[in-house]
């Protein structure tokens, strides 16, 4: 599969760099909420989002966490996204104070359609692309655009052969 993709390099993240890489992100966000209350709840875009969320929500002692499920991927083969399940909008209103989280921002069409749900949330990824920082509040780490992100959900440990072959 790896030498149809259309992307020139490979970023490889580990589940101790995401979990790193979250908790950073929640550092960064911490004291930054509405200061009437701060920040009350976190959305967490399924499904990529949800382990970013959780750390988060950890950090930040949230307890209200929802999802907003959008497909917009098929593989590295980009569609159209779709709503496909809302979060509970009596606690979420018009988003004031709430965190909408994903693992990344790539063209930045996944966002658009999440914030216009929720005009006043503050969204907030662990890893942006160029085209998507614009939809971004917060990041940690950007990448190239013709970098693909690969995620430790989608990989395995395999063997590989030594560099220097007998
Ligand atoms: O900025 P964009 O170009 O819209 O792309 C970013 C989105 O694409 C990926 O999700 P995907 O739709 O593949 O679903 P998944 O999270 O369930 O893997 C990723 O997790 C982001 O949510
Ligand atoms: O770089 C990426 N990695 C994983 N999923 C994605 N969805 C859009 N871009 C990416
Ligand atoms: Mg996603």
């Amino acid at each position: 599969m790896t030498d149809r993709l259309p992307h020139e390099k490979g970023f490889h993240v580990s589940w101790d760099q995401i979990h790193r890489d979250s908790r950073a992100l929640a550092w960064r966000l911490d004291g930054h909420g509405p200061e009437d209350g701060g920040w009350k709840a976190v959305v967490a875009i399924t499904r990529g989002g949800m382990a970013p969320a959780m750390i988060v929500a950890r950090e930040l002692d949230i307890r209200t966490v929802d999802t907003i499920s959008v497909k917009s991927y098929n593989n590295q083969t980009q569609s159209e996204p779709r709503i496909i399940k809302s979060p509970d909008m009596a606690i979420i209103g018009d988003g004031t104070g709430v965190l909408i989280v994903d693992d990344l921002v790539d063209t930045g069409r996944t966002l658009e359609v999440v914030r216009a749900t929720m005009p006043k949330a503050h969204v907030a990824t662990v890893y942006a692309k160029p085209k998507g920082r614009p939809q971004v509040d917060t990041f940690i780490t950007e990448v190239s655009q013709d970098t693909w992100i690969f995620f430790p959900w989608d990989m395995a440990l395999q063997y590989v052969e030594p560099y220097r072959g007998s």
